[in-house]
């Protein structure tokens, strides 16, 4: 150890290795602190935080059953789970030992001992440690950010949406993978919230992530974490999102934009159980109920060979599809009445209610955007009228696309390329809209704008 770091706990009813064990630790930790007696093992964990406890396996004379160890181990793991234990064991419990790994020590050191591997063990439990709590903080932030929302509320008295809150509500009480399907604007991002909401992990991590926003380069980083020192940037490790979400629940949004080489180390991760973090040695585990949700057709894309089949079967368990809006029948007229609320309070205009014509005009669209479209034509109409009701005239709806194409040409790559300079030309060259516009994601048209620009 260079530097002087981590409060060590030394548990052993032999006064003798208590006094060895603190006269080769001192020179090189923080902190030591050395008791022969377990029962007082809780109070110093509240009062001096160990990062590392030392702890014999046998404390009444005579006894070599390692059974004392094993309560004691125990009993720090119920008052502190991210505990660092490593076990002082006599050559013949080796074997005890490594049953204690398994009980949730971290390690175990033989005696007599061998001082550099000592040091050495020590050392790798204080930067678990260190690493453990890093984890842990992430995971309260993240704790902290959910508890602050509260149920989502999902409008939706049509038949198609009942149907969706009955099979929601039979979903209540399993840990199952769940794939979400549905265009874009459907309400995708808010039905897991609100499984999760639902779900025996509520109130434990919820991470989101949109996978079709992170380049191919960053998703290991990103997904797995990295150690110091991995890459050029990496100045500082950073635990991934696997990691932080592990006990709880991961969203992997925009599934359908992975490239081959990351579906295959997702399912690496999902199949195991388990990550490396970049640069990383060992292996973490990982405990995580995944929700994912795709705007693109899955089941063709894995019938094409673009999405891997045993990817789509972890991740698939149960699959919700969620409605189009044009299919909801009366559900735009009650979401129109909900977001005419939300904004005349949010700009403090005294608009009451949406005429005739207006609803007709709504009703008639067929609402490529759903419901984010007529959440923004709420918001533009309630800013730009002037009386108490909303007429037709304030809604300026986009014409249906036109799904015709010419006969004179029909090349397909020219045509996306029109239809990405059209996109851009309507949503005045911002990324976000145009991408929508497209029913692609921002990183797809990137890359897509990319390829074309290299011609
Ligand atoms: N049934 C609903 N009731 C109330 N608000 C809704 C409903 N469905 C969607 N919304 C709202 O519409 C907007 C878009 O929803 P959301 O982001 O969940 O869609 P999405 O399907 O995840 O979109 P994308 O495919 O672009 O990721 C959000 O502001 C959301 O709150």
């Amino acid at each position: 150890m260079t530097t002087k770091q981590g409060k060590i706990l030394i548990v052993d009813d032999n006064e003798d290795i208590l006094f060895a064990l603190n006269l080769l630790l001192q020179p090189h930790v923080e902190k030591v602190k050395v008791t022969t007696q377990p029962e007082r093992i809780a109070h110093f964990i509240e009062t001096f935080a160990p990062d590392v406890i030392l702890l014999d396996m046998n404390f009444t004379k005579d006894a070599d059953s390692g059974h004392e160890g094993f309560f004691w181990l125990k009993k720090i793991k119920e008052t502190d789970s991210d505990a660092v234990v490593i076990f002082v064991t006599a050559y013949s419990d080796t074997e005890k030992a490594v049953q204690a790994i398994k009980a949730g020590a971290t390690d175990f050191i033989p005696k007599p001992w061998a001082k550099d591997k000592l040091l050495a063990t020590v050392a790798s439990g204080v930067e678990l440690r260190r690493k453990r709590t890093e984890v842990s903080q992430l995971k309260k932030q993240v704790a902290a950010l959910e508890s602050n929302l509260s149920f989502p509320e999902v409008i939706g008295e049509s038949q198609v949406m009942q149907s969706l809150f009955e099979t929601i509500d039979k979903l209540k009480n399993a840990d199952a993978n769940i794939l979400i399907l549905g265009e874009n604007g459907t309400g995708k991002d808010l039905i897991a919230n609100l499984l999760y909401c639902c779900s025996p992990r509520a109130g434990k991590p919820f991470v989101h992530i949109d996978l079709g926003a992170i380049p191919e380069t960053l998703f290991e980083s990103e997904l797995f974490g990295y150690e110091k020192g991995a890459f050029t940037d990496a100045k500082k490790e950073k635990a991934g999102r696997f990691e932080i979400a592990s006990g709880g629940t991961l969203f992997l949004d925009e599934i359908g934009n992975l490239t081959p080489a990351t579906q295959m180390k997702l399912l690496t991760a999902i199949e195991k159980q388990q990550i490396m973090r970049l640069g990383g040695t060992s292996p973490i585990h990982i405990n995580v109920r995944l929700l994912c949700a795709t705007n693109v057709d899955i089941h063709e894309m894995v019938a094409r060979s673009y999405f891997r089949q045993d990817l789509l079967y972890r991740i698939n368990t149960i699959e919700l599809h969620i409605p189009p809006l044009r299919e909801r029948g009366k559900d735009i007229e009650l979401l129109a009445g909900h977001f005419l609320h939300r904004f005349a309070k949010k700009y403090k205009k005294d608009i009451r209610c949406i005429s005739t014509s207006a609803l007709r005009k709504l009703n008639a669209y067929n609402w490529p955007g759903n419901v984010r479209e007529l959440q923004h034509a709420m918001e533009r109409a309630v800013i730009l009228a002037s009386g108490y009701t909303l007429s037709a005239d304030d809604f300026m709806l986009k014409p249906a696309p036109v799904r015709k194409t010419k006969s004179e040409n029909l090349n397909l790559e020219e045509l996306e390329q029109s239809a990405i300079e059209k996109a851009l030309e309507q949503a005045d060259g911002n990324m976000n809209q145009a991408a929508e516009l497209l029913g692609i994601s921002r990183f797809t048209l990137y890359r897509k704008i990319d390829k074309y620009k290299q011609r």
